[in-house]
């Protein structure tokens, strides 16, 4: 990688810098790279230091001729669009970006106490405050993603990281959607954006109306959601089964059970949320918006600005 990247920087270098870019170019050479943190979709994202800070980052690094043979440009734009818009706290950052002859590099935040799913294997089960408190920070999370008109789709316990100080930090927008915006700012999920899906979630979140081929929509997160309280409660997935074609068959039903001594505010915010018609889920506009869904009793006491500030609750083994 150094080796070509001083031939690209050479090349660069008798480019005079475009009035549009300000600040010089970061090369590979200014990061030391490490290890692999994980496998994107059309990517690897490695743990690296920035040479000149020390400061510890996650490079995604795309092969072009990859995104190009298998035709998937648009994701990488879609993804580093979605980046662009995010600014908070709750959201994993995009620091730069730059490129040599054969790759693409973002650097990112890196989340130093990895996937939120990592604890929830250790301790088997969260308690309720922890519970609370995490979903809690998901439900700002969406509030805001989709004020900007962005669905996720694929919001699961792996995708929700956690900082140093255990806030959490939601990552991998590579399959999120961008609707547009009409006049006044406000998305439009209009009838035209329901040509056919090409992307579907990961199996055991994802939501019935994108089994059944309807365009995702801000529904599609609140569904995930409702899997992931009720993941968080009981260490399992409500529509958990043999194999995917099952799990198939649960979800287009919403067909699934809690299990004994499950969290009564709990079960009532689950039901509400994992409801075939997605406007009926509870946070849609239908229903009172995120509003309601922020007064749900499960979440009563719970100062919601504060949450950035607040100092987490710490996830304990289940006593
Ligand atoms: C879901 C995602 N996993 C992860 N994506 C990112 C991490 C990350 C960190 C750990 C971790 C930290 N300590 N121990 C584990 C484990 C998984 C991670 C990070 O720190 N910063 C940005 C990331 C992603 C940026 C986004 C453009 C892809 C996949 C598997 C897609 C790589």
């Amino acid at each position: 990688v150094a080796a070509e990247s001083k031939a690209s920087t050479s090349a660069e270098a008798t480019k005079p810098p475009s009035p549009a870019r300000q600040r010089v170019k970061k090369t590979p050479n200014d990061f030391i790279f490490g290890k692999v943190i994980g496998e994107g979709s059309y990517s690897t994202v490695y743990l690296a230091k920035e040479v000149s800070t020390q400061k510890e980052f996650a490079i995604k690094i795309c092969e072009k001729k990859h995104l190009i043979r298998e035709r998937k440009t648009h994701f990488v734009m879609r993804e580093k669009e979605v980046f662009m818009k995010l600014d908070h706290p709750f959201f994993v950052k995009l620091a730069y970006t730059f490129q040599d002859s054969e790759r693409l590099y973002y650097v990112l935040t890196y989340a130093r106490n990895g996937e939120l799913l990592g604890y929830l294997h250790k301790l088997s089960v969260f308690d309720v405050p922890c519970t609370r408190f995490y979903t809690a920070e998901v439900i700002v999370a969406l509030e805001y993603l989709h004020r900007l008109g962005i669905i996720h789709r694929d919001l699961k316990p792996e995708n929700i990281l956690l900082s140093d100080d255990m806030h959490i930090k939601i990552t991998d927008f590579g399959t999120s959607k961008v609707l547009p915006l009409n006049e006044h700012g406000t998305p439009v999920n209009s009838p035209e954006q329901r040509k056919k899906n090409s992307f579907v979630g990961t199996a055991e979140y994802v939501s019935p109306e994108v089994l059944n081929n309807e365009p995702a929509n801000f529904g599609s997160d609140l569904w995930a959601l409702g899997c992931i309280i009720y993941q968080c409660l009981s260490g399992s997935m409500p529509f958990r089964s043999g194999n995917e074609y099952q799990t198939f068959q649960k979800i287009v039903k919403a067909e699934y059970t809690f299990p004994e001594g499950f969290n009564e505010e709990a079960k009532d915010l689950v039901s509400k949320l994992l409801v075939l018609d997605p406007e009926e889920r509870l946070g849609m506009p239908g229903t009172g918006g995120m509003s309601a869904l922020k007064s749900h009793k499960f979440y009563a006491g719970l100062d919601w600005d504060a949450l950035p500030s607040t100092t987490p609750p710490k996830l304990m083994p289940y006593l």
